[in-house]
């Protein structure tokens, strides 16, 4: 008998197959688990952007969870694009049922090209009523201002708006690094209320990132769903994104897709820590 962890990934559908339910599908089968899914929306999107969303009825949104919940078994679940506050309250409502503890909670605002993919109104049902449930968010460095609603310029600030994080009552936060200007790196920064871990990687030169956000969300998903320390998922969460942004495809019009497959071709099988430097401070702050 085979047995395998599983993850569910509750977000909308790109049709691209950059972002969305896709990039989380793609991530965990790379990773090794079975991925099922609930799709809250639907967009008409390509590497140029988004050029429509359909909501998904709510009853079907509930269905499709308890559908893979009550058959099948969650061991990680992540979410992404939510689109509004109805939605919000119902993924809610379904961690506390089911009693899930490893929930990775992408905080979906807006595509690359600009495209809003949750309503303005919806930020204190996510602050209120998801965050709270996450033992991990992952917000890039604009997702992160607008709950914080602090400006971020500074790893200072950046510091600052984890522990805001922390004391709304989310139990750990990666504030994303790639919308960041340092010349030749990205920095991640990782807080779970007692130490700043910052996972530094090299820049890659590319316009090719659509779907970054997502997959690396996923990946920790995956790492999590297999009985993996929080701490070393994200590490190999990191990995797994920078092996697919370096070998990314240059697909479509506009900004391609980071390549799924690139970390088991490419990145596996090297021993160790093998781009980035990563390393930790105890929290205190000026
Ligand atoms: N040009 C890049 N080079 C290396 N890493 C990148 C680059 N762009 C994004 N990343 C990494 O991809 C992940 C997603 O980051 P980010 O782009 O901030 O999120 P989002 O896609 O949600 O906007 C992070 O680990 C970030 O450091
Ligand atoms: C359906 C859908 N969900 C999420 C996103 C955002 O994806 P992200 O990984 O943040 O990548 P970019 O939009 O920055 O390329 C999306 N575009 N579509």
């Amino acid at each position: 008998m085979t047995t395998i962890a599983r993850a569910l990934t509750i977000a909308g559908s790109d049709s691209g197959g950059g972002a969305g339910i896709q990039a989380d599908l793609k991530t965990f089968q790379e990773l090794g688990i079975f991925g099922m899914s609930a799709i809250t929306a639907i967009t008409a999107q390509n590497t140029l952007g988004v050029q429509g969303v359909y909501p998904i009825d709510p009853i079907g949104l509930d269905k499709q969870i308890t559908s893979v919940a009550d058959d099948i078994g969650i061991d990680a679940v992540k979410t992404g694009m939510l689109f509004d506050e109805t939605r919000i309250r119902l993924v809610s409502e379904k961690i506390r049922y089911y009693r899930w503890k490893n929930v990775v909670v992408d905080p979906v605002m807006i595509a690359k090209g600009g495209a809003s993919l949750l309503t303005e109104n919806s930020i204190t049902a996510l602050i209120n009523e998801l965050l709270p449930l996450a033992t991990v968010a992952t917000p890039n460095i604009p997702e992160a201002e607008a709950i914080t609603g602090r400006d971020i310029k500074t790893m200072e600030d950046r510091k600052r708006a984890a522990k805001d994080f922390y004391d709304m009552g989310v139990k750990s936060v990666v504030i994303k690094g790639g919308h960041h200007t340092e010349k030749d790196t990205t920095i991640d920064l990782f807080f779970d209320g007692n130490t700043f871990t910052y996972l530094e990687f090299p820049k890659i030169n590319t316009k090719n990132t659509h779907g970054t956000g997502c997959s690396f969300a996923s990946a920790i998903t995956a790492e999590l769903a297999k009985g993996n320390p929080l701490s070393n998922a994200i590490q190999t969460a990191k990995q797994f994104i920078h092996y697919a942004i370096v070998h990314s495809l240059a697909i479509g019009k506009g900004h391609g897709p980071t390549h799924h497959g690139a970390y088991r071709h490419f990145g596996e099988n090297m021993n160790g820590n093998r781009e980035g430097k990563i390393w930790q401070e105890s929290m205190k702050m000026k």
